[in-house]
């Protein structure tokens, strides 16, 4: 079994303690990473300390040219490293080397970008004649040394998207990766070391999070927190940090509002991709449907009629449906299931389970009494709600915690601007299921889904501060 190790100050190190990182899909081993312990984490801190102000004084061209070079090393191993990463989070093996070319033409728009980051200059006298004289000229500068914290659903690219502008923007990083999903980030490490990055510009940290966790986090080395993953934990985080300038990327009940004339079967496609990619387990899967009685019916049969379409298998079967990151997620989405069933849900199709592997499951008839209706499940299951009107459908979709995105399917565009407005989410997707991307848009969750706005261009900008410079002519 082969033994991964963490890039610190420039060089691979293990630790005296190790974790088994095995295969959820087969409980096969597949190597093990150093459990980091807090005594270890000063050298990792000092090592980004130290290498920052030599990183951040690189022209940014410089920098740019790194990243370049990581970008073309990451597409070469795109089927290794991705084959390994399906292997590690059981996403399907095509989805897998997605992510990890995607990953690579975000950190290749991250140094174009970065090149084109602009200072402002403000003139004093369009504020007031007495400061007619002052000019400022306002200056971007790198926040220091960034803690990254990826989640294991994207163990890659969510570290990329982290990692890439921190270092743009002169920042150094240490980048906390997730456990089931480690062996994948210390890839996306190599990587950059590989391309040029310099000892202690990017370091990573292996290790429970519920064990070294909040040791990182009040760590006096770090001066900014980019976190991925669940509202629970980013809360907590959020408390310990403090005055640390923190991003937030947390969990999401993402809402399908299908209204009276919408093309039922476009809506039907894109709530089935949008719900069952990688089982669900997306912060922006559509986690709930809202319709009309007019529409219920055949929305729901024309939604199991493209369920049919999903395979359910091994991640190197490409099967849409994977097994689940561990039991204790199926454990969790069987008992929300069991709960609507009890309280009056019509299940659509036949649950079935094997370990951690949960068919894809729809529910009808769902009710505001349910935990289905306001819990993130994580996985291949799919409420659907009955309501009176698109009045309901706002104020159900508005009464959840969360607050990232929703995906409204009609052919009125005034009518669905409007409702848009009214939604406390970050996206409005039209016509179409949830998603992040295109990766430079903006992309931000309010409520309980986040601090902050990431998308290439506004996560290098978070990962910066300004400085004023004021002259006296
Ligand atoms: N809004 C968004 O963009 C996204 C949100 N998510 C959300 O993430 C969740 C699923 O991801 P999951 O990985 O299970 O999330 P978790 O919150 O369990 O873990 C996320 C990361 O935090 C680490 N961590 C755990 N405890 C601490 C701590 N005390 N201090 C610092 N770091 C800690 C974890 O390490 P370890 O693995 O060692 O526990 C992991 O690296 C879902 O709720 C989902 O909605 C996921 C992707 C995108
Ligand atoms: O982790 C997540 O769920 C991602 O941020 C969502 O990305 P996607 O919409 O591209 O799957």
């Amino acid at each position: 079994m082969k033994s991964y190790l963490n890039l610190v100050n420039g060089e691979w190190k293990g630790t005296s303690q190790t974790i088994t990182i095995k295969e959820p899909a087969t409980g096969k081993e597949l190597g093990t990473v150093p459990a980091m312990e807090e005594k270890e984490i000063e050298e990792v801190m000092q090592s980004a300390r130290q290498a920052q102000k030599e990183w951040q004084a690189l022209a940014v061209v410089e920098r740019a040219q790194i990243l370049h070079q990581a970008a073309q090393l990451l597409k070469k191993e795109a089927v290794e490293i991705g084959t390994l990463l399906s292997k590690e989070i059981a996403k399907s093996r095509a989805a897998s080397i997605q992510e990890v070319e995607r990953t690579a033409d975000l950190i290749a728009y991250t140094a174009e970008e970065g090149c084109r980051m602009e200072g402002q200059i403000l003139e004093g006298g369009s504020f007031s004649k007495k400061d007619q004289n002052k000019i400022a000229f306002v200056h971007k500068e790198a926040m220091g040394v960034v803690l990254a914290i990826a989640p294991f659903n994207y163990p890659v690219n969510l570290a990329a998207s982290k990692i890439a502008p921190a270092l743009i923007g002169g920042n150094t990083v240490v980048f906390k990766t997730p456990t089931q999903g480690a062996i994948s980030g210390l890839q996306l490490a190599r990587i950059f070391h590989e391309a040029g990055v310099p000892a202690g510009v990017l370091n990573t940290v292996t290790g429970r999070g519920s064990v070294i966790g909040d040791a990182l986090v009040t760590h006096p080395e770090v001066d900014a927190i980019n976190f991925t993953g669940s509202t629970e934990i980013g809360t907590h985080i959020a408390e310990l940090a403090g005055m640390k300038p923190c991003i937030m990327e947390l969990g999401g009940k993402d809402a399908a509002l299908v209204l009276e004339d919408a093309d039922l079967e476009n809506a039907a496609k894109e709530i089935v991709a949008g719900a069952f990619q990688y089982s669900g387990q997306r912060c922006t899967a559509i986690k709930r449907v809202f319709v009309t009685e007019k529409n219920a019916d055949a929305l729901v049969a024309a939604i199991q009629k493209e369920m049919e379409t999903l395979s359910v298998g091994l991640p190197e079967e490409n099967a849409d449906i994977t097994p689940l990151i561990d039991r204790f997620v199926a454990d969790h989405i069987e008992f929300l299931i069991e709960d609507a069933l009890l309280k009056g849900a019509v299940a659509k199709t036949k649950y079935q389970r094997e370990r951690n592997l949960i068919w894809p499951m729809l529910l009808d008839q769902v009710t505001v009494d349910m935990d289905l209706a306001w819990e993130e499940p994580f996985g291949p299951v799919l409420p659907i709600l009955r309501v009176k009107d698109v009045e309901e459908m706002i104020r159900l979709a508005n009464a959840s915690e969360y607050g990232l995105q929703s995906a409204i399917f009609t052919n009125n565009y005034p009518l669905a601007m409007e409702i848009g407005k009214a939604l406390k989410v970050g996206t409005v997707h039209m016509n179409h299921r949830t998603q992040r991307g295109a990766d430079h848009f903006p992309f931000l969750g309010i409520k309980n889904s986040g601090l902050g706005v990431q998308g290439i261009k506004y996560s290098i900008d978070a990962m910066m501060r300004m400085k004023s410079f004021v002259f006296e002519r």
